[in-house]
């Protein structure tokens, strides 16, 4: 069976699922997103790439987009990135705050809200013009330029972002910020109001693919053992505390925002986006879980 026909098959049965989850509520703008829309696309390294339903609308990528700011903070300053942020699960949800005050304020990992913040704090530090930079990094990995920051989604999170101010802030207390949070957090907002399709989304995870490698290019964005500990990494904590489980039924890295896209990653293989914005009650996608779930069990390519 092709890509393309176990795509089309599990397309077809997915879509109609009665359950397909709630959009996030918390962000106003998010919640509005017609719960029905679904596109799936996937990019092969050694074949034709293929995409279905409503693949090339735009949607909020949201976390997703803290795998483009770790991958461009670790190439700036190298492992000493890890002295301010681990690589363990957390275990909890990801806008906690539990376990920052025991952790002496060095988060579980990169993925969740307050490791995310602090990588946001090292590219507010590392570089001139951090939100351009950071956009021409993440063009660089793919053919396509079809992605740009929303600034209505970012006014939208920014008007109720208190639980994020709350983990700035508190991370500055425990000296882990070097910046105002205020800053930090404008970068932030930003980073999370990333916008594209699932083309270009999973044209963006190629790279992490294919040994740090940007195929249509051949330029080298990031050193292969940091491809595959940020691979390491979606592995084990890039859906919170449902990473066990993603890793267990779909069995691939990736990295789930509340926008309701995942982007996962097969090395050697294929990158693959999908998006559907109801999302289940650990805030992933309901249906993007249930599709890559099929997928990989029907081409029998998880990387077990
Ligand atoms: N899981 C997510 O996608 C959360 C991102 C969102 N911008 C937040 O900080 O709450």
């Amino acid at each position: 069976m092709t890509y393309q026909e176990a795509i089309e098959q599990i397309y077809r049965s997915t879509k109609k699922l009665k359950e397909k989850g709630k959009p996030a509520a918390y962000i106003p703008e998010l919640s509005q997103i017609d719960p029905s829309k679904f596109g799936v696309h996937i990019c092969p390294l050694k074949e034709p790439s293929f995409g279905i339903g409503d693949y090339q609308t735009r949607f909020s990528i949201q976390s997703i987009a803290k795998v483009f700011s770790l991958s461009l903070a670790y190439k700036l300053k190298g492992e000493k990135i890890w002295e301010r942020v681990g690589v363990e699960p957390s275990g909890t949800k990801f806008n906690s705050l539990v376990q920052l005050e025991s952790d002496n304020g060095i988060p579980r990992n990169p993925f969740i809200n307050a490791g995310a913040l602090v990588i946001a704090d090292i590219l507010v530090s590392g570089l001139k013009n951090p939100k351009a930079e950071l956009l021409e990094f993440v063009k660089s990995m793919s053919p396509s330029d079809n992605i740009s920051y929303s600034p209505v989604v970012e006014a939208s999170e920014k008007s109720v972002g208190y639980r994020n101010v709350a983990l700035c802030n508190f991370l500055k207390s425990l000296g882990n910020i070097e910046n105002q949070p205020e800053e930090v957090l404008d970068f932030y907002f930003t980073l999370c109001s990333l916008e594209t399709d699932c083309q270009t989304l999973s044209s963006l995870f190629l790279p992490l693919a294919y040994d740090g490698i940007a195929p249509h290019s051949n330029e080298k964005i990031i050193p292969n053992s940091y491809s595959k500990r940020i691979n390491a990494i979606m592995q084990t904590c890039g859906f919170y505390d449902e990473s066990g489980e993603f890793a267990f039924r779909v069995g691939l890295p990736g990295k789930s925002g509340v926008g309701g896209g995942i982007a996962a990653v097969h090395p050697d293989k294929y990158s693959i986006a999908v998006w559907s914005p109801g999302l289940n009650t650990k805030g992933n996608s309901y249906k993007g879980m249930k599709f890559l779930e099929e997928f990989t069990t029907l081409t029998e390519l998880s990387i077990f």
